[in-house]
């Protein structure tokens, strides 16, 4: 497991902070979630910051916190559902580290999802087809990054961090020195 940052990447609700937790502790490679780490940066939760700067500037906010995760060394990374959709990010994920791409249903997201009020993407009168747009635009990003996919749909976490654990071995594996 010679890679130095691990990134998870999904759509909103496949697990990708929840797994990215467990799976550091699995690897013994400390944990950051870029969302988390724009709220304690600028001390501002994320709807607010959808609010007064609008999605822009939280992708502006999100792109500096990875460029700087990405610098802080070996670490398992939960990025945000959209991280994915800016070039630099894409191009920065690819380039530094091991690509986990966390596939679920937009029934999955949105039995996951319901109750949350912290995703201002989602707090529309028709959530389901809000997830199936951004599915349709986002999916083909997710898949164009991945060294590894791994379906949340039917497994539970510990389930979900042994297969990319399983995954992770092989793929280096099958790396040539
Ligand atoms: N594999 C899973 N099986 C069941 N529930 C899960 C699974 N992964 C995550 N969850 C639950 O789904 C919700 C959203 O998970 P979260 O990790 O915040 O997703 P993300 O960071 O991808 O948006 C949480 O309540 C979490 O406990
Ligand atoms: O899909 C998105 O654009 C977003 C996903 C959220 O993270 P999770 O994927 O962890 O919910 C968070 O970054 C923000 O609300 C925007
Ligand atoms: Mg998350």
């Amino acid at each position: 497991m010679t890679q130095p940052v691990i990134f998870l990447v999904g759509p909103m609700g496949a697990g990708k902070s929840t797994i990215g937790r467990l799976l550091s502790k699995e690897l013994s490679i400390p944990f950051k979630d870029s969302d988390h780490e724009i709220e304690a940066r600028s001390g501002a939760d994320i709807p607010w910051i959808f609010d007064v700067e609008g999605e822009e500037g939280f992708r502006r906010r999100e792109s500096a916190v990875i460029q700087q995760l990405v610098e802080a060394g070996p670490l398992v990374i939960a990025t945000g559902g959209g991280a994915i959709l800016l070039e630099e990010n894409r191009r920065l994920m690819v380039g530094s580290g091991t690509v986990v791409y966390l596939e679920t249903s937009v029934e999955q997201q949105l039995s996951r999802t319901a109750r949350d009020r912290k995703r201002p993407l989602l707090q529309t009168a028709d959530p389901r087809k809000t997830l199936t747009d951004l599915m349709g635009i986002r999916e083909p990003l997710y898949q164009q990054i991945a060294d590894i996919t791994v379906s949340t749909e039917n497994s539970n976490p510990r389930m979900v961090v042994q297969e990319i654990v399983d995954q992770l071995r092989a793929t280096v594996l099958k790396k040539p020195d």
